[in-house]
């Protein structure tokens, strides 16, 4: 018999790891969505040919359910799902702060519970996954989880003790870069450059840096000390981005993140 994979609350993340698993080899016909509005059910059948069934459904004939609905649908949603999980089923979670201990609480006693952060570029199969066990998790409940976020990207096991840190840099990861492209293209349009040009010139730049970061085994030190010539331009937008303390904002907002993400524990918002 295979295994039926539920994803809860197909919103942006739950499609991203969808078309991620369909893309992977996973059939449609193993794959069940749930939604909370009947055209968004609608939605996800015709992109990827799966069945959108109701969270009762999903919670009762699925071997696997992965929850991705906001932090703060989730007291709801399992309160809904509760009755109907049989306590041998594999439960994750997707959603940022809400710790293991908040879904064991709710569930049957000893239901496997594995927490997980990703991060939106599992849409091109480079997500970070981030997972941790709850208390009743096993090895396999954990290498379950892996084999089915690694399709989407890289993962990495954590103590759930990390889980915050973890979603201040890499859940929220990926908007920081945006920011940083959509501030350095307007930092081009000042520099006379047209608005297309800039946006190209400064994302191959990014692009470039990644891949030099993924695979130059190089420190980011060294790196940007390649880029520093003496007398030259960067040292001058290096003196300019330490004097206005870029480095010590992003410190802060990454702190602030993940106090955020703790404050999200109760579910409550
Ligand atoms: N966006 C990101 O970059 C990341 C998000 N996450 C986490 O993933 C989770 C989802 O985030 P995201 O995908 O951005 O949010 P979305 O709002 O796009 O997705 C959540 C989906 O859940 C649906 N929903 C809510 N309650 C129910 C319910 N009771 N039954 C069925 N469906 C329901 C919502 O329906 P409706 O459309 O009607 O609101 C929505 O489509 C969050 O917990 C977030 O912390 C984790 C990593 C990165
Ligand atoms: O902003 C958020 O709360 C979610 C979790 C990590 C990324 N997006």
């Amino acid at each position: 018999m295979t295994e039926k994979v539920a994803v809860l609350g197909t919103g942006k993340i739950g499609e991203a790891l969808l078309s991620g698993m369909i893309r992977g080899g996973w059939s449609p016909s193993d794959l069940l969505v749930t939604a909370r509005r009947p055209e968004r059910a609608e939605e996800l059948r015709s992109r990827h040919g799966v069945e959108a069934v109701s969270n009762a459904e999903a919670a009762k004939s699925a071997d696997t359910l992965i929850l991705t609905v906001k932090p703060q649908d989730m007291g709801a949603l399992l309160d809904e799902l509760a009755p109907h999980i049989p306590a041998d089923r594999l439960v994750i979670s997707g959603a940022a702060g809400i710790p293991t201990s908040f879904f064991e609480a709710r569930l049957a006693a000893g239901t496997p519970v594995v927490r997980v952060m990703t991060n939106t570029p599992a849409l091109v199969d480079e997500a970070m996954s981030v997972i941790s066990a709850g208390s009743h998790a096993t090895e396999e409940h954990l290498a379950h989880t892996e084999a089915i976020f690694g399709g989407v990207g890289k993962t990495l096991r954590v103590p759930e003790s990390q889980q915050d840190a973890a979603t201040a840099l890499s859940g929220s990861g990926p908007a920081y870069f945006y920011f940083l492209v959509e501030a350095m293209t307007d930092a081009g349009i000042l520099l006379g450059l047209p608005r297309d040009k800039a946006h190209d010139l400064i994302v191959q730049a990014a692009i470039g840096a990644a891949v030099m970061l993924r695979d130059s085994d190089q420190h980011p030190v060294k790196l940007r000390e390649a880029v520093t010539s003496p007398a030259g331009t960067t040292i001058n937008a290096i003196r300019e981005l330490e004097s206005h303390g870029v480095r010590a904002a992003l410190i802060a907002a990454l702190e602030a993140a993940r106090d955020r993400s703790r404050e999200l524990a109760s579910g409550n918002g």
